[in-house]
């Protein structure tokens, strides 16, 4: 499967592409490590007033608004407007946008300031984007899976509406961007009893975009790879009889089989 992904991945292993993680502090220790274990990695600053500069030496920003306040949004959107500037593409991953108007409201802010080039989330997060989700939210996870046609609808609607690629998760997830779709499967359902399987799948996202891949190839390469590394971190986990600690540790160890390259002299 990888050798479907060679170049992109060797374009990443030659850049090391380095992300600007604005990110919540439940994942913020895999997603630094997953973006190490890749091949490249991450610097995690969310003070505004050095928002900008830290943004302007990084490849990406990844901008995931899990356990927001006010001045982290106020983070988000500077880093955001400076990404913009320089060129530098920035990822969204609305964590739980469907759970609170505080959530909802800020991510409208951020999404009217700064231009995405990928919006990574569940589905959940997705209609609350769309301002047609008013059910009882399931909080970070998806209160809501649809059917795949259904989960089509909401990704082409997502791009449209937002302009940019989008990932929408779950027990597949659908990579759309402009009139195109396409639907990726396999994986492995322990990756959603684990805290932060979006957020670590986001992070390569961004990971992907700062080796200056399209968003749309970089996010059905993402996607793919996270869905095979939890083929094999399930298959490994279980020789071992191991449970989902032993999955959760392996996913890491699946990252680097499939990610990352050694390059000379590094
Ligand atoms: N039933 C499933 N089978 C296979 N893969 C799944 C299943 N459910 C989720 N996934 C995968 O798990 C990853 C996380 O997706 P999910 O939709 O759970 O994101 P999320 O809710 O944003 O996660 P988190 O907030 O915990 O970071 C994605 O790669 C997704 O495709
Ligand atoms: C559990 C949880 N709460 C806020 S962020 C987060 C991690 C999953 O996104």
């Amino acid at each position: 499967m990888s050798c479907l992904f060679d170049n992109i991945l060797a374009q990443m292993n030659r850049i090391r592409p380095r992300v600007h993680c604005l990110t919540n502090p439940v994942t913020m220790q895999d997603v630094a490590n997953i973006l190490l274990a890749a091949g490249g990695s991450a610097i995690m600053a969310q003070e505004p007033a050095e928002a900008a500069e830290i943004t302007a030496i990084c490849q990406a920003v990844l901008l995931n608004t899990g356990v927001p306040d006010a001045e982290k949004m106020r983070a988000c959107v500077i880093s955001g407007e400076r990404a913009n500037e320089l060129g530098i593409p920035v990822v969204l991953d609305p964590v739980g946008a469907g759970a609170s108007a505080f959530r909802l409201r800020e991510l409208e802010k951020l999404t009217h300031s700064v231009r995405m080039a990928l919006i990574r989330c569940n589905q959940e997060e997705a209609k609350a984007l769309l301002h047609i989700w008013n059910g009882a939210s399931g909080g970070v996870e998806s209160g809501v899976t649809e059917s795949v046609e259904e989960q089509t609808d909401l990704a082409r609607k997502l791009t449209e509406a937002y302009q940019c690629a989008v990932l929408v998760s779950g027990p597949r997830d659908v990579v759309a961007e402009g009139g195109r779709a396409e639907v990726l499967t396999g994986g492995d359902a322990r990756l959603s009893r684990i805290t932060g399987g979006g957020c670590m799948l986001s992070a390569l996202c961004a990971l992907l975009c700062g080796a200056e891949a399209d968003p749309w190839e970089a996010a059905r390469t993402a996607g793919a790879l996270w869905r095979s590394c939890a083929e094999w971190a399930d298959r490994e986990s279980r020789k071992t009889s191991g449970g989902i600690g032993t999955f959760h540790m392996r996913l890491f160890d699946a990252v680097e089989r499939y990610f990352y390259r050694s390059t000379e002299g590094k």
